[in-house]
């Protein structure tokens, strides 16, 4: 089974085995190389041990915390000295329901939790002080501070909030966990080197366009759909303005597809994780929030010309003088769709529209 990546198709770490015996002998290696049960566990070894493979028919194993690059590869994971807390544990200890209303939906399958920090790790990316946005119960939390000197962990929920204190009141004395409670679209943000979260899905977009200006590493999870419109190309139906917006800012490549079962409680669709990595774009625009506002335009007449989408959008991008555009520009980029263009050829677009189509505010 194939899952999509920014570059075409590569290896998806979910597969149905087609060979019990096969299955069998997996699940033998996952118990062998099982590490000592965390004592806050109450000496169980990982509680359920939930298992994608048992959960929902198979998936290919990967060494604890190693995790699949899309050669095929395992890349070895984190070194880890201790034991994870087994995540059905944390939600029992903190008394709570993942509750839907509240963009509660917990990871509760080891081996994702495992792999999530690996996206970070393979790519050499400065660990040093990690940014996790939405801490639930804090099964991720405790999987970044394996690799981390230091974390910081925004949470919303009051109840939440006061759980990760209480449960990791060690490495808070330690000085290296640091809980915020508060909307991480309000609260003042620490000088983190990365982040890895499982994004409060209602406002994925609003977090995500926060932290990609930070020019950080970001491993980030997402309902698929709309993953796949982050690193969309393009000339395919999923490329928009979504598109565009996130690879000025960085490479986007979605890493993982992750079925709803290994939640708790399982959201409506499946979900993807994105890795995005900084990068100054391969073009120039003297006015980023010109471009970005002028991109936005043209999409909402994605089916129109681009000749008729800079005349039909003036009051969303703001030219005051969009039939100037329309004269300066070449005829090919005039006949083109918003779909067909690439951020390079928007943003030479967007040059000349502020060059000759005096930009005003806009919306
Ligand atoms: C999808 S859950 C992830 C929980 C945990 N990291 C995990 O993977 O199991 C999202 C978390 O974000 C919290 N949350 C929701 N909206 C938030 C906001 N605006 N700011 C900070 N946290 C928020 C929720 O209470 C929930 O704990």
């Amino acid at each position: 089974m194939l899952a999509k990546t920014a570059h075409g198709f590569g290896t998806k770490f979910v597969r149905h085995s087609p060979n019990p015996g096969a299955r069998h002998r997996k699940r033998r290696l996952e118990r062998d190389t099982k590490p000592e049960p965390n004592p806050r566990d109450g000496g169980s070894t990982g509680g359920r041990g939930r298992s994608l493979e048992h959960e929902y028919g198979g998936l290919e194993r990967a060494p604890s915390g190693a995790s699949r690059r899309r050669d095929g590869a395992f890349t070895p994971g984190p070194t880890q000295t201790r034991a994870m807390r087994d995540p059905d544990g944390l939600i029992a200890r903190a008394g709570v329901r993942g509750d839907p209303d509240r963009d509660q939906h917990f990871l509760v399958d080891d081996r994702v939790l495992d792999r999530l920090p690996t996206y970070l790790t393979e790519i050499d990316a400065d660990t040093s002080h990690l940014l996790e946005i939405g801490g639930g119960t804090g099964a991720l939390t405790d999987r970044l501070l394996a690799i981390a000197d230091e974390v910081t962990v925004v949470e919303r929920d009051r109840k939440l909030a006061a759980f990760l204190e209480a449960e990791f009141a060690d490495e808070i004395d330690a000085g290296r966990l640091t809980v915020i409670e508060g909307d991480a679209l309000e609260v003042a943000l620490p000088d983190f080197t990365a982040s890895v979260s499982n994004l409060p899905y209602g406002v994925s977009s609003e977090i995500t366009f926060r932290l990609l200006p930070e020019q950080r590493p970001l491993v980030l999870m997402f309902q698929q759909e709309f993953a796949e419109r982050m690193v969309a190309q393009p000339g395919t139906s999923e490329y928009g303005r979504l598109s565009v917006s996130t690879q000025h800012y960085a490479d986007a490549e979605l890493v993982e597809s992750i079925p709803k079962e290994a939640f708790s409680p399982p959201p409506a669709v499946q979900s993807a994780v994105v890795r995005l990595e900084p990068r100054a774009p391969d073009y120039e625009v003297d006015d980023e929030a010109f471009f970005l506002r002028f991109v936005k335009a043209l999409f909402t007449q994605r089916r129109k010309t681009i000749r008729n989408a800079i005349r039909n959008t003036a009051h969303i991008s703001g030219l005051e003088a969009p039939d100037a555009v329309v004269e300066a520009a070449d005829d090919d980029v005039l006949q083109k769709r918003a779909d067909a263009m690439s951020p390079a050829a928007f943003a030479a677009l967007a040059q000349l529209a502020l060059d000759v189509g005096e930009p005003g505010e806009g919306q």
